[in-house]
């Protein structure tokens, strides 16, 4: 079966005029139901490599695929590519205005609109999503730069899943501001909302959300995490 993701001899270099390498012909596949941990030193590039792969930083070389298709051939092009390939950032709390204003402003791109059809059944799964990682609904009238790092991350990763769309989330350490007790609670939804991997026993439960995500790449600097998460690993630190 072909990958549902599919990267390729993918070559990156800082700008000029440094222009040194920061990943050179990285390869990977990813199939429905597989939570993908990249890990790799401080500074070796997991964050590069997740922003390639959502086509938001330019790579020098290197084939990107989702069912086979390119974001360049894909229906809708590069703004499409991101809705289904979604990019969650490590750091949301730098964003302007409130996360209420930033969940109408992303409802509002032609790109998901024709992803997902007239929208319909969109609306309080982001917030609802929220509520059950503990962050109360009169959050999400605060500036972003009012709430601490968890709560703007739980938010962040809520809209992501929520929202729906995206076959694959690319998760930049989303547990990283969050205590134990809470940071197990989001691995759980996260880990129960994906589809069966091909041959898992039925210990799972069905996916919650319709529109979910199928796979992760979800980059942890902890070992315990990518144990408990993680169907498989890469390490990217360059020999
Ligand atoms: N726009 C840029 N210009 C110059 N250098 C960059 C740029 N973006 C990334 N880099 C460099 O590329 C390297 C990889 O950065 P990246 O953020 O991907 O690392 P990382 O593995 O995610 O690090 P960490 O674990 O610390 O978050 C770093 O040396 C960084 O300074």
């Amino acid at each position: 079966m072909a990958p549902l993701l599919s990267v390729r001899d993918l070559t990156i270099t800082r700008p000029p005029p440094s222009s040194t390498p920061i990943l050179s012909s990285v390869s990977l596949d990813l199939s429905p139901g597989e939570i993908l941990i990249v890990r790799g030193s401080s500074g070796s590039g997991k964050s590069t490599l997740l922003k390639c792969i959502a086509e938001l930083n330019i790579y020098q070389s290197g084939t990107i695929t989702l069912h086979g298709t390119t974001a360049r051939e894909m229906e809708g092009g590069v703004p499409g590519w991101r809705v289904r390939v979604g990019y969650v950032p490590q750091r949301s709390s730098l964003l302007p205005g409130t996360p209420q204003d930033f969940l109408r402003t992303i409802k509002e791109f032609k790109a998901r609109k024709q992803s997902k059809g007239d929208g319909e059944g969109e609306g309080k799964e982001p917030m609802d999503l929220a509520q059950e990682w503990g962050i109360e609904k009169v959050l999400w009238t605060r500036e972003w730069s009012t709430l601490s790092g968890g709560e703007a991350q739980r938010i962040a990763l809520a809209i992501a899943v929520g929202i729906g769309g995206a076959e694959v989330l690319l998760l930049d350490e989303p547990t990283s501001a969050l205590d134990e007790e809470t940071m197990k609670k989001v691995e759980k939804s996260l880990v129960e909302m994906l589809p069966r991997r091909e041959g898992q026993s039925s210990n799972s439960s069905s996916p919650r959300y319709g529109t979910g995500p199928k796979a992760l790449i979800w980059i942890t600097h902890s070992p315990e995490q990518a144990d408990r998460v993680g169907t498989r690993s890469i390490d990217i630190t360059r020999e």
